[in-house]
């Protein structure tokens, strides 16, 4: 439970700071919509959070392009059945890979690249319906009756943290402050999908 609660936390939020490095412009629109939003408050709160859509659709895109669990948890068929013509026997281990759904060029315009705009259109309540298992070109949380039941609190999670990294501070990589350098985006597969190097960051207070 700590380690499916933890874990897959941080490293959505790990990679969401990378991506934002590497496309400084949309860290720029994330920190006006958060400051704008969060105006003389101490720290953004859960309550805050309403009215900040790109910073969901930030996270949303996050989980699209580096989901911590690739191939979901593995599932096994209760009966035969056919998926594109192929016979998945009874009692078959199924690994769906949402990593690749993700990047699925015949799903995706531009798949590859970070566009958090995609998803601003999808506003509907608290962890909107196409994260639900509804969409299945999207399944960060998987689907069905097995899906992540700490799929709320996760998201709620990462949007305070999210804000509150982009209200209070300003970030570089370390020894190219000013510069507007990137970071390596090398992945590690396994059960979690994490970064080859961990992400150093400078924080400044604006
Ligand atoms: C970024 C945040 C998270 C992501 C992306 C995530 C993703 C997932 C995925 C993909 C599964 C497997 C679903 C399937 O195979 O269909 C899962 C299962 C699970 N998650 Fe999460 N999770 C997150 C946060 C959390 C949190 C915060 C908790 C608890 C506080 C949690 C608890 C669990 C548990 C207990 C299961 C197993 C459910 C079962 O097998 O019935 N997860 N999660």
């Amino acid at each position: 439970m700590f380690e499916a609660g933890i874990e897959t936390s941080y490293l959505t939020l790990e990679y969401g700071m990378a991506e934002l490095m590497n496309n400084r412009h949309i860290l720029k629109k994330l920190q006006e919509e958060v400051r704008s939003q969060g105006k003389k408050l101490d720290m953004i709160t859960e309550e805050d959070l309403g009215s900040m859509a790109y910073l969901r659709a930030t996270i949303k895109e996050t989980l699209r392009l580096h989901p911590p669990a690739p191939f979901l948890l593995p599932h096994f068929s209760t009966t035969d059945c056919k998926i594109d013509g192929y016979l998945i026997p009874s009692n078959t281990r199924v690994l769906v890979n949402a990593w690749a759904l993700g990047r699925d060029p015949s799903s995706w315009e531009r798949p590859e690249d970070f566009l958090p705009e995609r998803f601003l259109q999808d506003q509907d309540g608290d962890v909107d319906t196409q994260m639900r298992g509804k969409d299945l070109r999207f399944l960060p949380f998987g689907f069905g009756r097995r899906i992540c039941p700490g799929m709320n609190f996760g998201f709620a999670t990462m949007e305070v943290m999210l804000a509150n990294l982009m209200y209070h501070f300003d970030w570089d990589v370390p020894n190219m402050v000013g510069t507007g350098a990137g970071v390596d985006m090398a992945e590690s597969f396994g059960l979690t999908l994490r970064r080859k190097e961990k992400l150093q960051l400078v924080p400044r207070i604006p």
